[in-house]
């Protein structure tokens, strides 16, 4: 199976300073990529080194198989930039029938439905339109010639909450048909319940790729049991996976790393009234990523 994008190496240097250093990374088909960190990170640079809008100043990037300039290769790719710019008097459903055009066509009816699922308004001249609405714009055409590999940068900026679950159910339906996404952002709660990996880049270089299903199973969750009557604390000091114990009479509370397995077969043994378990904290892994050699953030190499 082809890698969807297959990086080796590859790095991006503006003169002296680091956009991009020894990134090497491989997307596979039918998978949703998270690229994360933080402001100046590099992943504008990485995406722009991939839609060959910048060349690179080492290393080797293949996009759907091929060098990512080819002509046949942009028109399989469906790409929302970070900084879109939409200008102009022409209407937004005349600029993107003239974009599906371009595209060799796009199903009938496809630009309405991803709009009113976006609730973008289309008969709004380009420049008249709210940072809101240009997003929606710049999502519509990235996703609407339904290409085999998009790629968004920061695509959840400026919506609202509702829209941003619209959109992700529609970066389901990418995967779902076995197509696949690279999007990008400095925040992790918009981006891990979709992704199946997440990139974390820093300072220039990638310095984690990590499985969404499996980071979910490493983190901390927090869990608090109550029962019918007072509980031993014996009955579950000890257990696998079980920290911060507090027994308080007939609550138990405690945190659980990895599996709740052992915790759930001793609380078994009483009656349980009430049980609440808190979404790991996925967030607190990734800051420590973010942190990590601490306070320099040295975007500049010696001369
Ligand atoms: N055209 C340019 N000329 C000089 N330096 C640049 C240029 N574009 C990016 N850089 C530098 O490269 C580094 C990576 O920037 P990049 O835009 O890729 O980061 P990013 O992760 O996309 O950040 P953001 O979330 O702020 O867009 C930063 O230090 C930035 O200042």
């Amino acid at each position: 199976m082809t890698a969807v994008v297959r990086a080796e190496g590859l790095s991006k240097y503006y003169g002296r300073r680091r956009g991009l250093e020894d990134l090497t990374l491989d997307i596979q088909p039918g998978e949703i990529f998270g690229y994360l960190g933080p402001n100046g990170a590099g992943k504008t640079t990485t995406i722009r080194l991939l839609m060959d809008l910048i060349r690179p100043t080492g290393g080797r990037v293949r996009v759907l198989g091929a060098p990512p300039g080819e002509a046949a290769i942009r028109a399989r790719i469906g790409y929302l930039p970070g900084d879109l710019v939409l200008e102009g008097r022409e209407r937004a459903r005349d600029y993107l029938a003239f974009l599906g055009r371009m595209r060799g066509g796009v199903p009938p009816g496809r630009v309405t439905e991803l709009a009113e699922r976006l609730d973008a308004d289309l008969s709004l001249p380009m420049r008249k339109l709210s940072k809101g609405n240009r997003q929606k714009i710049g999502l519509i055409q990235a996703f609407m010639h339904e290409p085999e590999f998009v790629i968004l940068d920061e695509p959840t900026s400026g919506l609202d909450p509702l829209v941003q679950q619209e959109f992700l159910a529609m970066v389901r339906e990418v995967r779902a048909s076995g197509r696949t996404v690279l999007m990008s952002s400095h925040v992790l709660a918009e981006v891990e319940h979709v992704s199946d990996r997440v990139g974390i880049v820093r300072s220039g270089r990638l310095v984690a790729v990590e499985n969404v299903a499996a980071l979910r199973e490493k983190a901390v969750r927090r869990v608090e049991l109550h029962f019918d009557a007072p509980v031993p604390r014996e009955a579950f000091e000890g257990l696998p996976g079980v920290r911060d114990l507090r027994v308080e009479g007939a609550a138990v509370r405690c945190t659980i790393d990895g599996r709740p397995d052992a915790l759930v077969k001793a609380a078994a043994r009483f009656t349980v009234v009430h049980l609440v378990s808190a979404e790991p904290d996925l967030e607190e892994i990734f800051l420590t990523y973010y942190s990590e050699e601490g306070a320099h953030h040295d975007h500049q190499v010696p001369a």
